[in-house]
């Protein structure tokens, strides 16, 4: 685990969410509770309801019915008071009738409140830590897309909200740049900001969210820390072990493991299915040595989160979006 999670108050409040769009169900019935002071990740693959669930946080969209809470006030009948409390970075710049990086975040910090002087000061200073100075005159179709996301995240380091939603903050951009973004993420965190990040990207997930919810098709699908989520799937854990000995031997040792769901054993190397593999590695390892088997390598792998994307939801993250 990246962090301790202390289940607190509650910063989001997501009930019976609906959005449609014409024919089209967006968000269908969402339940969520997000805690204050944690990353939250939704994570789901294009044309999930992510985005829309988001936008709608964010005031943008009204939904069709239900509500969504932000420290207790209604995005729908509380727009403006929310707005005091949530900051987004989208996932493209928006706002592009403005002449340039640096008038776009004057304006945006002049709009969340500071005044004339102090405007340039925290643009300057976001700027600079962003590495956003050099880009601050350009055109914005001159910005390649790792900038442009990175604007987009300088907006929340400008506004500083209490509650600091990122929608897919890396896609498409360089891994460097990737790190940079995600220890920026967890410098808000460390201030105590609540924080939603919409997600495609599994790695992304297990870097810097705490709790996960698993959208698809506008549902939530599961919800935990990713560790509960990964003892969710089934022996979703694999131990593989690399023996000298008798195979049938092994393999009536092995059988003795009820937890064991199925096992194979070829080539002097025992393949075991379970979960909570790595609590229980060790007593393998010792019944097979008192035995007498000699253990030359042991492996414990886990489910990847797209492992137990597909258990919840029939479908691959990978293949929908192509997640490096
Ligand atoms: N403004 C809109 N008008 C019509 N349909 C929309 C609109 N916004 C979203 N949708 C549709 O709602 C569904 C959910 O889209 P949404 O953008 O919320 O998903 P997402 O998980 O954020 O995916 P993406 O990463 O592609 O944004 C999709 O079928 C999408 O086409």
């Amino acid at each position: 685990m990246l962090y301790e999670i202390i289940m607190g108050n509650v910063a989001v409040k997501i009930k019976d969410f609906v959005k449609t769009f014409g024919q089209t169900v967006a968000v269908d019935g969402l339940n969520l509770e997000i805690y204050e002071g944690e990353i939250f990740g939704l994570l789901g693959p294009n044309g999930s309801g992510k985005t829309t669930t988001l936008l709608t946080t964010a005031t943008i969209y009204k939904p069709t019915s239900g509500d969504i809470y932000v420290h207790g006030y209604s995005v729908s009948r509380q727009g403006d008071i929310v707005r005091r409390y949530v900051g987004i970075a989208f996932q493209e710049p928006k706002a592009l009738w403005i002449d340039n990086p640096y008038e776009l975040l004057i304006w945006h910090a002049r709009v969340v409140g500071y005044s004339s002087s102090e405007a340039k000061q925290v643009v300057r200073d976001v700027m600079e830590q962003l590495d956003l100075w050099e880009h601050r005159k350009k055109q914005f179709y001159q910005l390649s897309g790792g900038t442009r996301k990175k604007l987009e995240i300088a907006k929340v380091l400008i506004q500083r909200p209490k509650v600091a939603i990122f929608d897919e903050p890396t896609a498409q951009v360089d891994v460097l740049t990737k790190h940079k973004l995600w220890d920026v993420i967890r410098g808000l965190k460390a201030e105590g900001t609540t924080i939603i990040v919409a997600t495609n990207d599994m790695f992304e997930a297990e870097r810097i969210c705490e709790r996960i919810g698993i959208i698809y098709k506008g549902k939530l699908r599961a919800l935990g820390t990713i560790s509960e989520l990964k003892d969710m799937v089934p022996q979703g854990d694999v131990i593989e072990i690399a023996f000298d000995g008798p195979e049938e031997q092994v393999k009536k040792i092995i059988s003795t493991f009820p937890e064991i769901g199925h096992f194979t054993i070829a080539d002097h190397k025992a393949r075991m299915f379970l979960n909570k593999g790595e609590e229980k590695a060790v007593s393998i390892v010792q019944a097979l040595a008192s035995s007498g088997i000699k253990v030359r390598k042991i492996m414990i792998q886990e489910p990847t989160l797209d492992d137990v994307f597909f258990y919840f939801t029939g479908a691959r993250l990978r293949e929908e979006h192509g997640a490096a």
